[in-house]
């Protein structure tokens, strides 16, 4: 799905309304009452709403999901700021419709603070959409604070009041704290970074049939991958295949005390789908891979650290778990990458090793995926502000080294050289522990040796990894579920791909 700006979303508006045709009213009335179905059938334990208003389209939502709400029988509390009764035009239609409903009172900013917020109260948020244009000042941001103080369940419309869709806000500004925000048609690049998504709760994109053909022909940098860019990607696995068809991966990495880091990596690009995996790691390792994943083959890299890598045809490697950055390590790093032409993978300690010296970020072959996260690309490339400005670094880097960036955070960015970004959406802060990296760079390593392009190995890659760790939260929670787990569930994250993406009778 394409993230589209506050400005093409605006041209995406006008386009519909022209073409459709459809009244810019009617467009409200069809996004209000996506809102209202989602609520009704969602919220099950409640019986009032207090709806708080502003000025603009975002309020006028509101009036009429207020409407909507009210009609299915609820209880409906209406706050606006009665001392400024300025409302746009299809604000102002639904202000009128609203205010001939006896049954809902409508209630100044003001008596926010006599409201009892029972139990059984929904607050809904539909004071600023997208067309905010500065932070939140006097009664408005009274009430943002007041709001967020309160326990009861948060909806926001469209977005958290006082936040910008596309931009950081500034560190001390005032944003509503939703539980769940119903956003319209695209998501929003201020919910993909970890300083503004913080305030969204979960993100539930509503169809509100904008122009398809305005949207196919508008073009983006920025992606977010969702189910139809996967399917896209994701290909059956054929029946006439031997293992040669899968291509070969060999997973370089670990040290003494860090076996496991590349255990997991090469566990991974097995249950990922490689034909042939192989494991190049130093001795101390020998009987622990080879006891723990006899499908592997070892490759002897030296004693306790790696001090050489040898170099094979026709083979895609992954480097970096658990591998250590001792002096006779990084010389063997430089020696390969120095011979070696084709794109890999690099990650962990191959990008500590990597950041030590300018020179050797030259020698990463065209093409080539490196997984950095934050950290290690600060190491990397540098210290940046803020997640917006990491990202602006990141493709300008991307771009001058010809590379894939994968920068990994709540939710990964995949970012291309010629300057997209692909968001990814799966995945939970169960992934947040030690060995959750080691094992996206196996995936990721084994999906380009079966041949996708980097493009694809990378975007799949990082959904495949939050998927499966989505389905181990759901078995084992968030806290308890371990790397091992991930690993795991990749098969039934298969089965799923493999099922949408057959002919079924
Ligand atoms: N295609 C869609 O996604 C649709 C979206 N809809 C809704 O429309 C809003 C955007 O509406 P807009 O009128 O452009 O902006 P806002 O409602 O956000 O209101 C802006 C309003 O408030 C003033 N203002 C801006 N910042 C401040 C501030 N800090 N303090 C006070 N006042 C402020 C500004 O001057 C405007 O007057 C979108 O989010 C959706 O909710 C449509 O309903 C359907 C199609
Ligand atoms: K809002």
């Amino acid at each position: 799905m394409k993230v589209f700006t506050v400005e093409n979303i605006r041209l995406a508006d006008q386009y519909t309304i022209k073409n459709e045709p459809v009244s810019s009213v009617q467009l409200m009335e069809r996004a209000a009452l996506n809102c209202a179905e989602w609520i009704y059938s969602n919220c099950k334990n409640h019986t009032k709403f207090a709806v708080f208003c502003g000025n603009g389209n975002n309020g006028g939502d509101g009036f009429a999901i207020a409407r909507m709400l009210y009609l299915k029988g609820f209880d409906i509390d209406v706050f606006i700021n009665k001392d400024h009764l300025k409302f746009s035009d299809d604000a102002l239609v639904n202000y009128k419709k609203l205010k001939d409903i006896s049954g809902i009172s409508l209630k100044d900013f003001h008596e926010i603070e006599r409201y009892n917020f029972d139990e059984k109260t929904i607050i809904i948020d539909a004071l600023f959409g997208t067309g905010l244009s500065r932070n939140p000042e006097g009664i408005f941001k009274k009430v943002i604070e007041i709001l967020n103080s309160k326990v009861n369940p948060k909806i926001s419309i469209d977005i958290p009041s006082g936040m910008f869709a596309d931009q950081i806000n500034n560190e001390n500004a005032t944003i509503f704290k939703a539980d769940y925000t119903l956003t319209f048609q695209f998501w929003k690049r201020a919910f993909l970074h970890p300083e503004t998504g913080s305030f969204t709760g979960k993100v539930v994109v509503l169809d509100i049939n904008l122009s398809q053909e305005f949207i196919e022909n508008t073009s983006s940098n920025d992606f977010v991958i969702d189910d139809e860019v996967i399917k896209n990607i994701f290909k059956i696995r054929q029946d006439f295949a031997h293992k040669g068809t899968y291509g070969k991966s060999i997973i370089v990495g670990g040290s003494y005390g860090k076996i496991g880091a590349i255990m997991l990596a090469t566990k991974s690009a097995l249950k990922a789908g490689s034909g042939l995996t192989f494991v190049l790691a130093p001795n101390c390792g020998y009987e622990i891979l080879q006891t723990n994943a006899p499908e592997a083959m070892f490759m002897n890299g030296g004693e306790k650290n790696i001090n050489q890598i040898e170099e094979q045809e026709n083979t895609v490697y992954g480097i970096g778990p658990g591998l250590g950055t001792e002096k006779e390590t990084e010389k063997a790093l430089v020696k390969f990458l120095e011979n070696h032409q084709s794109p890999l993978i690099l990650d962990a300690d191959a990008l500590n090793i990597i950041s030590k010296d300018n020179n050797y970020m030259k020698l990463i072959p065209k093409k080539s995926i490196i997984t950095p996260h934050p950290k290690e690309f600060e190491r990397l490339f540098g210290k940046t502000e803020n997640s917006f400005d990491r990202l602006d670094l990141a493709k300008t880097k991307a771009k001058d080294l010809g590379i894939y960036i994968v920068l990994k955070d709540h939710h990964t960015q995949v970012i291309t050289p010629s300057g997209n970004v692909f968001y990814n959406i799966t995945g939970n802060s169960g992934l947040a522990k030690g060995g959750s990296g080691d094992i996206l760079t196996g995936i990721i390593t084994s999906l380009l040796a079966q041949k996708y392009s980097e493009e694809e190995a990378a975007v799949l890659g990082v959904w495949l990894h939050g998927k499966a760790a989505d389905f181990a939260a759901e078995k084992y929670s968030k806290e308890a579920m371990q790397p091992t787990d991930v690993i795991n569930e990749l098969g039934n994250v298969f089965l799923d791909l493999n099922k949408k993406a057959t002919t079924q009778l």
